[in-house]
């Protein structure tokens, strides 16, 4: 009896470690074998970790000083990119843990991905720290069901709704120049470190239009998202140890405690707005009311649902069209021929003192130009995943199912084979030509996921930077050191640092 289990324990133990073997041994050098006869290698293997330590090292290496002021920031933000395209070609291949992961900068491969999410490519499933972060929102969501939520915020931001945000919007805008005059009372020269601000405005700006609260009343659930978002970033680029969640650390104790907050903040909110007078206008009403879809069925978020998205769309509404309009300012701090001409636009436009009206903002063309040239140099987010559900053919490379996909948006925008030799340069105006080739341009994604919230996006980045430009001129400050930075999106490390002089 003895014996028979010993032999059973030891011959559990043998399969245990045979299929151990058999994931991180045998089959990550089968796909390295698959690739590399395809003529794709990249770094080593390495058991357990794949090449995450690398990775780290090189991105502490890069953000331990400042980069000279420039927009060649490839190495800075994907720094292991920069460095493994050089040595093994375009395409690459390096692991994340025991993942096989494919960099690529193709265009025309980045849009047959994005284009075909849900049929052979799919989003990623974050790891499950991250996870608890976005839950069940539609960041996150495939198939059925994020097709059912996507619908509900095609109807929250088309072009119409966005039209009637724009009060709203001027209005938080203006806040936040009373702000800077309080603060800054009789002085017409000042420094602002500008991405505190622009992040508070843009809370406030997703706040009023998709919430109908204000940013005073939502100020614990910014808070609490702001903490939940910086260990969540932080979880990105660590590799995912099982069961690691469950373990008492302090970061999961706190990622808890601000998980069991977020929810009751938000269904507070929801409570609240079913309490009182709603307008059908705000994104909250929308995803509470009910909806009839394709089959003509009639169906209804269940409140944990609908929690998670606010928390989706809080962070997708804030964080990007913050730090978008930080580069765009910096860019115009630091080509002041091109600030003082949309300035000119701004005041032949709407003069030194109206509001901007959705009319008006269709006749800021050079505004336009100005911020789309921003979303190349500076993209937000820098990079997309996708993973190859199935055994795909992209191009002549045969995928197997699981591969990750890293598309390095960074580089397809800074190519120069497409851009041309000034592609590293800041040149508004190569927008106003109708441009050659389409593919190498996705400040807001493609295919199925493209950015549902696009119209908010270049409404208020397109107001804010006009209200700038009527009231102040400014000046990049001495005291900016430039550290671009790849997070969730792509951030100022050392912050940005603008002087504004009152015109
Ligand atoms: C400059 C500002 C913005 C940029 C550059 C941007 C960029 C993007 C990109 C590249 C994607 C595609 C992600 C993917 O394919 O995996 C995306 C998706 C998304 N964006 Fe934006 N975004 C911006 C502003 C906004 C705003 C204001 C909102 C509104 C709340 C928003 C909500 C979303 C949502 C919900 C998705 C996911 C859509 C889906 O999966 O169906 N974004 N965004």
């Amino acid at each position: 009896m003895y014996h028979l289990l010993l032999f059973v324990i030891v011959l559990l133990l043998l399969v245990f470690v045979a299929r151990v073997a058999y994931s991180i041994i045998w089959i990550p050098w089968i796909i390295a074998r698959h690739f590399r006869v395809q003529g794709i290698t990249g770094p080593s293997y390495r058991l357990i970790k794949g090449n995450t330590d690398e990775i780290h090292g090189m991105y502490a290496e890069v953000q331990s000083k400042p980069m000279a002021l420039c927009h060649d920031i490839l190495e800075r933000v994907c720094p292991f990119y920069h460095k493994w395209s050089r040595m093994y070609g375009k395409t690459v291949l390096y692991w994340y843990g025991s993942k096989p992961k494919l960099v690529l900068s193709d265009p025309d491969m980045i849009k047959e991905i994005l284009l075909k999410t849900g049929e052979g490519f799919e989003r990623i499933d974050p790891n499950p720290s991250v996870k608890k972060f976005f839950g069940e929102g539609i960041l996150v969501l495939k198939g059925e069901k994020w097709a059912m939520h996507r619908a509900i915020a095609n109807q929250a931001f088309k072009i119409e709704r966005v039209k009637l945000w724009v009060p709203q919007i001027t209005d938080s805008t203006r806040t936040m120049f009373y702000k800077w005059e309080d603060e800054k009372k009789g002085i017409d020269e000042f420094e602002i470190e500008v991405s505190k601000d622009l992040h508070d405005l843009t809370s406030d700006i997703i706040s009023k239009v998709a919430f109908g609260s204000n940013y005073e009343e939502g100020k614990e659930i910014f808070e609490l998202l702001e903490q939940h978002y910086h260990l969540a970033s932080l979880a990105i680029r660590s590799v995912y140890i099982p069961g690691f969640r469950f373990l008492p650390t302090k970061k999961n104790r706190e990622r808890k405690r601000l998980e069991k907050k977020t929810y009751e903040s938000i269904k507070a909110l929801i409570e609240e707005s079913h309490r009182a007078e709603h307008s059908s206008e705000n994104l909250l009403s929308l995803l509470m009311s009910s909806h009839k879809f394709n089959n003509n069925e009639t169906q209804r978020l269940r409140l944990d649902e609908i929690v998670d998205d606010c928390k989706n769309f809080y962070m997708a509404g804030k964080e990007t069209s913050a730090s978008s309009l930080c580069w765009a300012l910096f860019l115009l701090g630091l080509n002041q021929e091109w600030q003082s001409k949309a300035r000119e636009e701004v005041l032949t436009v709407l003069g030194p003192n109206a509001s901007p009206t959705s009319e008006a903002l269709s006749d800021l063309k050079l505004v336009h130009l100005i911020l789309q040239e921003t979303l190349r140099l500076y993209p937000n987010p820098g990079a997309l995943v996708r993973e190859a559900s199935r055994r795909v053919k992209l191009g002549n490379i045969d995928i197997p199912a699981g591969t990750q996909l890293f598309l390095s948006i960074t580089s397809a925008h800074h190519d120069a084979e497409f851009w041309g030799e000034d592609a590293l340069e800041f040149n508004p105006m190569r927008f106003a030509e109708p441009r050659k080739h389409l593919a190498p341009y996705f400040p807001f994604g493609l295919g199925p996921n493209f950015c549902v919230g696009q119209n908010l996006a270049l409404f208020e980045m397109k107001i804010v930077l006009a209200m700038v430009l009527q009231r102040y001129s400014f000046t990049l400050s001495p005291s900016y050191a430039h550290g671009p930075m790849l997070l969730m999106t792509m951030t100022p490390q050392y912050g940005m640092q603008i002087v504004f002089r009152k015109l």
